[in-house]
């Protein structure tokens, strides 16, 4: 047991909207929120879409897709998978990046998955591997996955690096993944009230990626240049952005402007020469 004052401490460390300085904490999700659902009305309403497609049987497994006006089978597909520390968002108010990406001619997929209380951390990770799986049979010609993730969802993202595609029959083009103010190390928040829905214990650290030593923010962004060289060693393309003069929430949040700096790498990334 730790003592209060590193309890207290690991809370704030661990609350995001607790650390956004336009708008006190409640405001920052609720305009989190409300930015998503209206970016969603507005992509149902003018976008070709298919609403609801389920990719497994279970009732919560269902996903949404957004075509460009020029529809092919041979699309780049960017597919989001939502936050919310693996208890809350849904696809419903997620679909942020959908108008400025269809209107480049990507197709954007919305994930929804059961989060916590109903699902666990092993059957989220199952599900979004289960709704990449069903993309791939469903698209076989398409041009690329590129997976993008926020928060929770970077975690559940990064985890498509770790699975055995062999048992879905299927190995899906992942081309891409776009990792967003993730949260990858889950021991920290064990002893946080964020995982009173969750009942993470230690053994669940199977689900989570390896423990590492908690960096100095100094040393955050050394530590991280380190991970991208380590990633061209084996061989994969990887850069890190660093985004200025955003928070947790208005980083996505501006996704729904075409201007947008992480918009523009999406695209650069989605269509650059081989
Ligand atoms: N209760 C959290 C909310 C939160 O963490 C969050 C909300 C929306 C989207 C992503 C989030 N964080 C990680 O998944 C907070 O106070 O910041």
């Amino acid at each position: 047991m730790q003592p209060v004052s590193v309890l207290q401490e690991l809370e704030k460390q661990y609350s995001p909207s607790r650390w956004v300085i336009r708008l006190k904490a409640e405001e920052a999700v609720k305009t989190y929120v409300q930015t998503g659902s209206q970016a969603t009305r507005k992509a149902r309403a003018i976008r070709k879409r298919e609403l609801h497609v389920p990719y497994g049987l279970g009732e919560g497994e269902k996903l949404d897709i957004y075509f460009p006006d020029k529809t092919s089978a041979a699309l780049p597909l960017f597919v989001f998978i939502h936050g919310g520390y693996w208890q809350s968002g849904s696809k419903d108010e997620s679909a942020f990046m959908v108008n400025p990406l269809t209107a480049q001619g990507v197709a954007v997929v919305i994930v929804a998955y059961d989060v916590a209380p109903k699902g666990t951390l092993d059957q989220m990770v199952d599900q979004v591997t289960r709704s990449v799986a069903f993309l791939q049979k469903r698209y076989p010609s398409n041009k690329g996955i590129y997976l993008c993730g926020h928060s929770a969802g970077a975690h559940l993202a990064s985890m498509m690096l770790l699975a055995n595609w062999t048992t879905h029959g299927v190995t899906p083009n992942l081309q891409g993944f776009l990792l967003v103010s993730g949260i990858y190390d889950l021991e920290p928040i064990l002893s946080t009230s964020q995982n009173d829905p969750l009942h993470l214990t230690l053994i669940c650290q199977a689900s989570g990626t390896q423990r590492v030593p908690l960096p100095s923010l100094q040393s955050l962004s050394t530590l991280l240049c380190f991970s991208v060289q380590i990633l061209h060693q084996a061989g994969w393309k990887a850069s890190l952005q660093e985004v200025r003069d955003v928070d947790h929430f208005d980083i996505i949040e501006n996704l729904t402007q075409e201007g947008d700096v992480l918009i523009q790498v999406i695209l650069q990334t989605i269509f650059q020469k081989p």
